[in-house]
C-alpha cells in the first residue's frame, strides 16, 4: 500500500495480513507513517495505491457513505492527544460517541462503560478537571462503548509516566480482549512493543523525518 502526504511524502507499506483478534503493536521511526496507517485504518483516509481490507470491506475503494458508517460503527480510535470534547463531561463525551455510532439508550451503555472502566466518580467532571490518565481512560471508554471490531490506538502511553503507561496497556489488552476486538497499538516504546504479541516495524519514510 502506499499513501501521498503532501507535496513530497510518500509512504509505502509493506503487505500484511492481520487475523481477526491480533494484538499487534506498530512501531517505526519518527515520520515512518505510523499514525498514518491508523488513519487508513479507521477510513479517514484513503490510499493512493494498493489494497487495504477490514474483514470484507475495501476500504480503498468503498464509497464514502460505507465508509463513514464504517468509521462509525466498526472502529475505535484513541486518538494520543485523545480529543475529548472540552465543553462536555465525561459522560457526555461517551454518549455522543454512541449516538454518532447509532446505538440505542446511548446514556444507560455510556455508564456502563465508565463504570466498568473505574470512572463511576469522574462522571460528570469536564476534561481539564481529570488527571491525564482518567482524560485517557474516558478517551478508551468512547472508542469502546460501541464494541468495535477494530480497536486503533495512538502512542497511548506518551503523556504517562511508567506505572500509568503499563496501567494504560494492561487495559487495552484487557478490553480488546473482552470485545473479542483487534487491537492495534502505535508506540515509540519498546516496552509497549514488547507486551504485544505480534509486531509491524516500519522504514523510515524517504524525504519525511527530521
Ligand atoms: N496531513 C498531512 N499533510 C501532509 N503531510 C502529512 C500529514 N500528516 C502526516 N504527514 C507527513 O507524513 C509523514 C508520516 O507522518 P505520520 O504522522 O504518519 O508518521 P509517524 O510515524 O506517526 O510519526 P510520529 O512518530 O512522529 O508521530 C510525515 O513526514 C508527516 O510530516
Amino acid at each position: 500500500m502506499q499513501i501521498r502526504r503532501g507535496q513530497e511524502v510518500t509512504l509505502h507499506y509493506p503487505d500484511l495480513e492481520v487475523p481477526a483478534g491480533t494484538r499487534l503493536a506498530v512501531t517505526g521511526p519518527s515520520g515512518s507513517g505510523k499514525t498514518s496507517l491508523l488513519h487508513v485504518l479507521a477510513g479517514l483516509l484513503r490510499p493512493q495505491a494498493g489494497a487495504v481490507q477490514v474483514g470484507g470491506l475495501r476500504l480503498d475503494r468503498a464509497p464514502q457513505r460505507v465508509l463513514d458508517a464504517y468509521r462509525r460503527t466498526g472502529v475505535g480510535y484513541v486518538f494520543q492527544d485523545f480529543h475529548l470534547l472540552p465543553g462536555l463531561s465525561a459522560l457526555e463525551n461517551v454518549e455522543l460517541g454512541l449516538r454518532v455510532a447509532g446505538v440505542g439508550d446511548a446514556r444507560t451503555r455510556a455508564l456502563g462503560t465508565l463504570r466498568a472502566l473505574g470512572l463511576g466518580h469522574r462522571l460528570r467532571h469536564r476534561p481539564t478537571e481529570l488527571s491525564t490518565g482518567e482524560r485517557q481512560r474516558v478517551a478508551v471508554a468512547r472508542a469502546v462503548a460501541h464494541r468495535p471490531g477494530l480497536l486503533l490506538v495512538d502512542e497511548p502511553t506518551a503523556h504517562l509516566d511508567r506505572a500509568r503507561a503499563q496501567e494504560a496497556l494492561s487495559l487495552l489488552i484487557e478490553v480488546a480482549r473482552e470485545l473479542g476486538s483487534t487491537l492495534i497499538v502505535v508506540t515509540h516504546d519498546p516496552l509497549v512493543a514488547g507486551q504485544l504479541p505480534a509486531q509491524l516495524s516500519l522504514e523510515a519514510a524517504p524525504g519525511a523525518g527530521p
